[in-house]
């Protein structure tokens, strides 16, 4: 399987992700041919009725957690990120295999050991094309959490600026596959000045 045209989004909560997908998505499709757009935990139904139940479910043992995150990811693979390939879609992903190794890992204890085991068993140690990994300045990113819509927020959205700070560093020292880190200049960087880093990269891994 080509895994060329397959791009995942990483970074903290409320990293920008979301935003600088929607941009990417029909820069794509404008210029590059089809292109689909997915998330974890989500992408399919199994996905998606995980997901508001992770959402909910506060007191998961970490094990299991993973376990259920990784189990996922292979049924999100195998049913609809592949295929897309096949048809020679684009598939950008917002957050994918990495999240697992921050959270679960940086933030939950696991040894990596065990997580990339367990992907492998679960035939879902997938490696994307490329990562972005969006950065933010925790402060930032911490306060647009905290602004987010009570009916959207879930006890996942209410962590403290400690582990704002926690994920960000995790996802500095993580080093797997093809990753591109889109550094904030400043503590306001705008959506538009982001999105001109995304440009760069884009063009150039387009190209080659
Ligand atoms: N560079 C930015 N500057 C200011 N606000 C931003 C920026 N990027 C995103 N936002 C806002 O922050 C919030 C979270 O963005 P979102 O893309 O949903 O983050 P994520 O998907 O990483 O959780 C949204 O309200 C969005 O409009
Ligand atoms: C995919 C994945 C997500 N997560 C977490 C990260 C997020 O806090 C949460 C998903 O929430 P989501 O709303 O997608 O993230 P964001 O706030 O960035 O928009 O699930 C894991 O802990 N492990 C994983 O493998």
């Amino acid at each position: 399987m080509n895994v060329k045209k397959f791009i995942t989004f990483e970074g903290g909560d409320g990293a920008g992700k979301s935003v600088q997908i929607q941009k990417l998505y029909h820069r794509l499709k404008q210029e590059h041919g089809p292109v689909y757009v997915t998330r974890e935990p989500g992408g399919t139904a199994l996905g998606e009725t995980l997901r508001t139940m992770i959402l909910r479910t506060p007191d998961l043992a970490p094990k299991s957690l993973c376990a259920l995150f990784i189990a996922a990811r292979h049924h999100h693979w195998a049913q609809v990120i592949a295929p897309a390939l096949a048809q020679g879609f684009w598939v950008l992903c917002d957050r994918f295999i990495h999240s697992t190794f921050v959270y679960q890992g940086g933030i939950g204890g696991l040894d990596f050991e065990f997580i990339q085991l367990l992907h492998e068993q679960l035939e879902a140690y997938i490696i994307p094309g490329l990562t972005f990994v969006l950065q933010s300045v925790p402060t930032e990113s911490y306060a647009r959490c905290q602004r987010r819509d009570s009916s959207q927020k879930n006890y996942l959205d209410q962590r403290n600026f400690s582990i704002h700070c926690a994920v960000e560093k995790a996802y500095n020292d993580l080093s797997l596959g093809n990753i591109v880190r889109i550094a904030p200049g400043n503590l306001k960087e705008t959506e538009e000045s982001v999105w001109k880093s995304f440009q760069h990269y884009l063009l150039k891994e387009c190209s080659e």
